[in-house]
């Protein structure tokens, strides 16, 4: 059984103090890494003092994005190898909010997959479909795109290691969730997608967490579909009690 991961993508939330606080009121509440990922994307300024208070625990950090290059003239940037050096285990890449404001392509996103693999940082990569595509019935197509350009030239084993995260955009932040049976139809087919580019055995180790308006009442129905392994949580991630609860669900 794919073990299930949890992550709170915090985006451009908090100060300091409330950071901290978050953690100090989590960290040694989650549950055991072996029941259950649990994962914090946080702000760049925060990520050096939140890898320091969760050393030892079973809390992961994680930055919300990072640019391919090792180093060089890319003004307001962060590397790859900058995460890595000060702890970091996770990132997340291609959010659509990083896809819809600030360029971010599918080539760009491949790029930053191979970087993270080269730094022993786990991607969570974000795909997902807007309103108008699912109206068009394109929803299928857009994510398998948006799935094969990312993954390529990835081997096997480092895309069992990947995490997708499945965010139908016109569910984010909208409190719209897809219904779980609508979520885990493009689960199944992202992971026959990545059978079909990679490999079954692939497929079968991929996890696929979904995001977009979940929280603690609908998680559990969410994470019992036969495809969704986990949750990417944008609003309901920023309460230490929330966040909690949904960590919890991980864990069943
Ligand atoms: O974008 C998301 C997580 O990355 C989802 O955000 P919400 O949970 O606030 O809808």
């Amino acid at each position: 059984m794919r073990k299930k991961v949890i992550a709170g993508n915090w985006k451009m939330n908090k100060l300091l103090g409330e950071a901290v606080q978050f953690v100090e009121d989590t960290k040694d509440k989650v549950a055991s890494k072996d029941k259950v990922e649990s994962v914090v994307c946080a702000p760049f300024p925060y990520l050096p003092t939140l890898v320091e208070k969760t050393k030892g625990t079973n809390l992961e950090i994680a930055a919300q994005n990072m640019h391919f290059e090792e180093s060089g003239a890319f003004t307001g940037e962060v590397s790859p190898s900058m995460l890595a050096d000060i702890g970091v285990t996770y990132v997340v890449l291609g959010h659509s909010e990083r896809r819809e404001l600030f360029a971010e392509t599918d080539g760009t996103v491949n790029k930053k997959a191979q970087a993270a693999f080269a730094h022993n940082l786990t991607p969570i990569i974000c795909v997902g479909e807007t309103l108008d595509q699912r109206e068009a019935n394109e929803t299928k197509s857009v994510v398998e795109v948006q799935v094969k350009a990312a993954l390529e030239g990835l081997g096997e084993e480092q895309v069992k290691e990947t995490i997708i995260a499945y965010e139908p955009i016109w569910a984010i932040g909208t409190g719209k969730t897809a219904t779980s049976e609508q979520a885990n139809e493009v689960c199944t087919h992202i992971r026959k997608v990545v059978a079909d580019a990679v490999s079954a055995a692939a497929a079968d180790a991929v996890r696929i967490q979904y995001g977009g308006s979940v929280k603690p009442a609908n998680v559990d129905e969410l994470l019992t579909q036969s495809d969704i392994d986990g949750a990417l949580v944008g609003g309901a991630s920023l309460e230490a009690d929330s966040f909690l609860q949904l960590v919890e669900a991980g864990t069943k």
